[in-house]
C-alpha cells in the first residue's frame, strides 16, 4: 500500500524507543516518505485528537514505539485519521503491539509492499448526559506523572443531540470505558441498563465497558472473560461489586450498556482507555455503544491471540497436569483444513485458507 505519510508516537521516557524512533526516520528517509513526530505530551497540554493528527499532517500510518500505553495513545490518533496503526513493543507487556524494534524496517517495507493484513478492531463510542469535563482542582492529582490530561471531548457535529439518547461525544475507546468511585473509601452506587433495560443498582468500586481487544485489560484484572478480538461483542464487568451477582455480561455489539449514578451516590470519574476524561454527578449517565467505525491495526504474521495470551500473560499449567505429561500440538496449523472443516479458522500459513492471516 502506499504510505506517504508517517506520524511516530514515542515512549519518550524509554530510550531504546527513541533509539527505534530514529530508525523509522532514517527508513522513511530512505524512501520519501513525509514522517511527523507527534508529541502527545507536548508543551501547553494535550490536544484532542483531530487537533493532533492535523499538526502531524494527516498520518495515513501511525506507527507507535512503546508498550500498550503508547499503541493506545497512537490507536486513539489513529481511529480519528482511519489511519493505520503499527504498534512497535517497547514496553513491559506489549499484549497490543506488533513487531519487535529488531523488525521494525522490515516492518515498515512489508506495509510499503503490501505484504501485511489489516486487523478491525471494533471500538466503543460514548454518549452522556453531559458534557464531560474534570475540574481543574483534580488535575495535579491524578496526573501521576502521566502527562498533562487530554482536553475535554467535542461533542461529535454529525450527530444529534438528543434528551433520550444524550450528547454523542467525539470519543473512541479501543480497550474500555470505565465509570469508577472518585471518593477513596467510598463505593459509587450506579443502575447498569443493557439493551435499554435495567439489569441491576450496582455499588463498586468500578463499572467498565470492555471492547474484545479490552478484555485482556481492565476487565481481565476485575475476573472478566478473555475474548478473542475477533469477536464483536461489549464485555461489561463490575470491579468489587458489593452484592451476590458479581458477573460479566458479554453483550450483542447492537445491545449498549447503560451507566447510571445513583442520586445519593458520591461522585464518579470516566476513564477512556486509561485516560481521565470527565467526571459525573448523582443523576448523570453516560451510554457505551459499539462505534461504526473500526480500528484498522497492521498484522505482519497470522494472528495467534492465544499463543500471546498464553506467553504474555504468563499463564501457568496446572503442577499434576505437567507432571502427568505435555501436550503435543492438537492440530496441524500449517497445512490447510479438510474440506469439512474449510469453514473453521485456525492459525494457518500464508499460504493457507484462514482469514487469521
Ligand atoms: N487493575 C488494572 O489492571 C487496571 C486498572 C486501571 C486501568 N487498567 C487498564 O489500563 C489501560 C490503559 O493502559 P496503559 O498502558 O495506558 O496504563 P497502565 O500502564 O496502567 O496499564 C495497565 C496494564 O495493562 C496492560 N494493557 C493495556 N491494554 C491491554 C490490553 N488490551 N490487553 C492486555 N493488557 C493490556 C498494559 O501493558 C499494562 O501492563 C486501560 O484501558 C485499562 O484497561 C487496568
Ligand atoms: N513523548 C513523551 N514525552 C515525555 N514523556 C513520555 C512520552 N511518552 C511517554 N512518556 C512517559 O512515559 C509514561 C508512559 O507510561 P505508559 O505506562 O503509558 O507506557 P507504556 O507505553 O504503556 O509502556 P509500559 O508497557 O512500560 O507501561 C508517561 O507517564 C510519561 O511519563
Amino acid at each position: 500500500m502506499t504510505v506517504d505519510r508517517i506520524g511516530l508516537v514515542v515512549h519518550g521516557g524509554r530510550p531504546e524507543a527513541v533509539e527505534a524512533a530514529g530508525v523509522v526516520r532514517a527508513w522513511c528517509e530512505e524512501h520519501a516518505v513525509r514522517c511527523a513526530d507527534i508529541d502527545v505530551w507536548h508543551d501547553g497540554g494535550r490536544r484532542g485528537a483531530r487537533e493532533e493528527v492535523e499538526a502531524a499532517g494527516d498520518p495515513d500510518l501511525v506507527v507507535t514505539l512503546g508498550g500498550d500505553g503508547t499503541f493506545l495513545r497512537g490507536a486513539r490518533l489513529a481511529a480519528k485519521n482511519d489511519a493505520l496503526v503499527l504498534g512497535v513493543d517497547l514496553g513491559r507487556v506489549g499484549f497490543l503491539t506488533e513487531v519487535s524494534a529488531a523488525d521494525v524496517r522490515e516492518a515498515l517495507d512489508a506495509v510499503r509492499e503490501d505484504r501485511l493484513r489489516i486487523d478491525h478492531r471494533m471500538l466503543l463510542a460514548l454518549r452522556a448526559s453531559r458534557r464531560l469535563e474534570v475540574p481543574e482542582h483534580m488535575e495535579p492529582w491524578v496526573r501521576y506523572g502521566r502527562g498533562p490530561l487530554l482536553p475535554p471531548p467535542q461533542v461529535r457535529p454529525d450527530c444529534d443531540v438528543d434528551a433520550d439518547w444524550g450528547i454523542p461525544l467525539d470519543v473512541t475507546a479501543l480497550n474500555d470505558i470505565v465509570l469508577e468511585k472518585l471518593a477513596r473509601d467510598r463505593q459509587v452506587s450506579v443502575g447498569v441498563y443493557v439493551s435499554g433495560r435495567l439489569l441491576a443498582s450496582y455499588s463498586a468500586d468500578a463499572l467498565l465497558v470492555a471492547t474484545p481487544t479490552g478484555s485482556t485489560a481492565y476487565s481481565f484484572a476485575a475476573g472478566g472473560p478473555v475474548v478473542s478480538p475477533r469477536a464483536e461483542a461489549l464485555v461489561f464487568t463490575p470491579v468489587a461489586p458489593h452484592m451476590t451477582f458479581n458477573r460479566s455480561i458479554v453483550t450483542a455489539p447492537d445491545e449498549p450498556v447503560g451507566l447510571r449514578v445513583l442520586e445519593r451516590s458520591g461522585p464518579a470519574a470516566v476513564s477512556i482507555d486509561g485516560q481521565l476524561r470527565g467526571v459525573l454527578d448523582p443523576g448523570d449517565w453516560i451510554g457505551v455503544y459499539a462505534a461504526p467505525q473500526r480500528l484498522r491495526a497492521v498484522r505482519l504474521g497470522p494472528m495467534d491471540f492465544y499463543g500471546r495470551l498464553r506467553e504474555r500473560m504468563n499463564l501457568t499449567d496446572a503442577p499434576a497436569a505437567v507432571a502427568d505429561g505435555s501436550p503435543p500440538p492438537l492440530w496441524s496449523v500449517t497445512t490447510p483444513p479438510p474440506a469439512d472443516l474449510d469453514h473453521l479458522a485456525l492459525l494457518t500459513s500464508p499460504e493457507g485458507s484462514s482469514p487469521l492471516w
